[in-house]
């Protein structure tokens, strides 16, 4: 049985950075020839990033791909590392016009290569594109007709790329049909809480169909409102885990696989599975020429241990905001800290991505901020190490007033706006980037001033609800007590009663029911998509049902204008859930007509 030394690299990548992302993968294939890798397998489109988004349809930019992966293998060669495979995602174009499809020949495909001696030996494009969540690729690429068999160290190696192994009956049956005796799997996934669950029963099933050993391999990092969990994986035909990289950081996993020999004759064939238009897969094999090695001692793989879930969520919130800062250059933050939970967290969560020196912490106290508002934020500030200052808000906002005469929710929304513009003027001064606070709860009733604390560049909590802001602070505080440090979120921050403070004595709760009725409502709305009767049959309050759809419905466009923030739940606002901002719908009351009201009360 030929042994295959594989090499995972669970790397980190930039969308468009094509010279950036081809020194990362150079910088990953020579440190697994270092550790005497055969082969090594890198993410989906782990030379342009993901998602590419538009940036696919560009002429320019797919030239631009196209070069980059023929210099990579050159370079390969040039340094000597032509003998270590190389698996790669890159953005290539389709030989053929798809005309059931309305796309001429050259429309972009997902593809991946396999590298060696210098040069591209065989490619495949991926044959099942995801259109769902946050998916979009059918709007870009064509799906692939053939798999690509490469015939090397004689063992045949099969690939096929991420949503490929989400479809039964796909790419993995037709590795089994191909007789191939290991099937590499760049892939780009995202994280969604419980998602790695599923990914290891969904490679252990098709590990399983292909009857052979999986090699899944997951980039990691922060892209807009994606964030990678690496999470990859390797997996024998029984399901047993043969290796298992690190969740939210690069790795190389560097493991020994014993493999079956090739034996199918070295010829094309066409598999008995269909592609989309009817024809047959067309299985196209190579043969790589190779020198002997010795690999000396064996590599065992190793296994990861798993992270419980808040510690999942705040490594996700950590390495999309970490992504976001750095890959668009910023070198610090300033968000407003107001005592409560929610800036609290930012807060704690930037000091973990970025370190407390690139954090400035801003308390804009107002003529109703409390005592401990400001106490609460010193705090903070003390027990994280951040930049503090205090700018009183109050002669702002009396200026504004004597101008503009405003009365009520205006009068209380120019005090958010103060401090936002004042949060504005720093970023625009210093550089910082803003971070807004808001959490999943409030953004999707509506509960901030738009243009006042909704504004930002980047806003770390917006897909957590509030019941899991509080849970994920206790959880970090309980980590830092483990380890000896001083938990970073003051007690009384998770304890006290949420308020705005934009008028004397006001509580969220003036306005919102309780915060684990409204979670329980909204999952059961947003994420879960269940109509109103359906919420009722469920046990919700009809009257609560009938105000909590309203909100959130008519909150839209304040959504809309929201900055960017990391996914980490099965449906976030934004990519995932796209609604009409100007739209007469809305849920019927319970027991009422599919009709849409006449007149839609704001
Ligand atoms: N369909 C639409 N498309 C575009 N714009 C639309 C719109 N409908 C209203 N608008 C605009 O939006 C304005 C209303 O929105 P906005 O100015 O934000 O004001 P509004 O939503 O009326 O008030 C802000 C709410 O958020 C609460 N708040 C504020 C600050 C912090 C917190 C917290 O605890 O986190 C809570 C506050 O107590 C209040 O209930 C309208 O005056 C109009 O200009
Ligand atoms: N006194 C303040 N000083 C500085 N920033 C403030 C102050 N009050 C509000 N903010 C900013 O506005 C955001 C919205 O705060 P607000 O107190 O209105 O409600 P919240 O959603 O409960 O947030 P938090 O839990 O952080 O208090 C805060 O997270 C903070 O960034
Ligand atoms: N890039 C992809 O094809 C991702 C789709 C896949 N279902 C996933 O999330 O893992």
């Amino acid at each position: 049985m030929p042994t295959l030394r594989l090499a995972l690299a669970q790397i980190d990548i930039v969308v468009g950075d094509l010279a950036g992302n081809a020194d990362r993968a150079l910088d990953a294939v020579r440190r697994a020839a270092a550790a005497g890798a055969d082969l090594v397998v890198l993410p989906e489109l782990a030379l342009d990033g993901y998602p590419v988004e538009d940036l696919a349809l560009r002429r320019s930019f797919q030239r631009a791909s196209a070069a980059a992966l023929e210099e990579l293998a050159v370079r390969l060669g040039d340094e000597g590392l032509g003998g270590t495979a190389v698996v790669i995602g890159y953005l290539d174009h389709s030989p053929d016009a798809v005309p059931e499809l309305g796309k001429p020949a050259g429309w972009p495909q997902n593809a991946a290569a396999f590298l060696h001696g210098g040069g591209v030996v065989a490619r495949y494009a991926k044959h099942h594109l995801p259109n769902y969540g946050v998916f979009d690729e059918a709007r870009y690429f064509v799906p692939g007709l053939a798999s690509a068999v490469v015939r090397f160290r004689g063992v045949d190696v099969a690939i096929a790329i991420c949503e490929d192994l989400w479809q039964e009956g796909g790419p993995a049956a037709v590795t089994r049909e191909a007789r191939a005796g290991l099937l590499v799997v760049p892939n780009a996934s995202p994280y969604e809480r419980n998602k790695d669950d599923a990914r290891l029963a969904l490679v252990r099933k098709r590990a399983a169909e292909a009857g052979c050993v999986l090699a899944y391999v997951n980039t990691v990092g922060g892209q807009d409102e994606l964030v990678f969990d690496g999470d990859s994986l390797v997996v024998a035909p029984d399901g047993e885990i043969l290796a298992r990289a690190a969740q939210f950081r690069e790795e190389l996993l560097v493991l020994d696989v014993d493999l079956p020999a090739a034996t199918a004759p070295l010829r094309d064939e066409d598999s008995t599975q269909t592609a989309r238009d009817g024809r047959r897969v067309r299985i196209t094999r190579t043969a790589v020429p190779t020198a002997p090695r010795e690999l000396g001692e064996p590599v065992t793989g190793t296994v990861a241990e798993h992270l419980p879930d808040c510690a999942e969520v705040w490594g996700a919130l950590v390495v999309g905001l970490r992504g976001y800062v750095q890959k668009n250059r910023f070198r610090s933050v300033v968000l407003g800290l107001s005592g409560g939970i929610d800036s609290a967290v930012v807060a704690a969560l930037a000091v973990d991505a970025l370190g407390a020196d690139a954090v400035h912490g801003v308390s804009l106290p107002s003529g109703y901020s409390s005592a401990h508002s400001k106490d609460d934020a010193a705090e903070l500030a003390q027990r994280t190490g951040l930049h503090f200052s205090t700018v009183p808000i109050a002669p702002m906002v009396e200026a504004f007033l004597g101008s503009v005469e405003l009365t009520g929710l205006a009068e209380e929304n120019v005090q958010a706006r103060v401090r936002g513009t004042t949060l504005m003027g720093l970023s625009n001064q210093h550089g910082h980037l803003v971070l807004a606070t808001g959490n999943k709860s409030e953004l999707a009733v509506g509960y901030s001033t738009l243009y006042g604390d909704a504004v930002g560049g980047y806003a770390p909590i917006k897909d957590v609800p509030k019941t899991l802001v509080w849970e994920i602070a206790r959880w970090r505080n309980a980590d830092a007590e483990s380890r000896g440090e001083t938990p970073p979120v003051p007690e009384s921050s998770i304890t006290k009663e949420p308020s705005a403070e934009l008028r004397p004595d006001q509580r969220d709760s003036d306005s919102l029911p309780d915060y684990a009725v409204l979670d329980a409502l909204l999952d059961a709305y947003v994420e879960q998509d269940l109509g109103s009767a359906d919420l009722v049959a469920a046990g919700f309050d009809p009257e609560l049902v009938e105000r909590v759809l309203r909100m959130v419905d008519a909150a839209e466009y304040k959504r809309r204008q929201y900055p960017p923030g990391p996914k980490i739940s099965v449906r976030n606002f934004g990519r995932d859930r796209r609604l009409p901002i100007t739209s007469r719908w809305r849920e019927p009351a319970p027991g009422a007509s599919h009709e849409a009201p006449k007149e839609v009360a704001r």
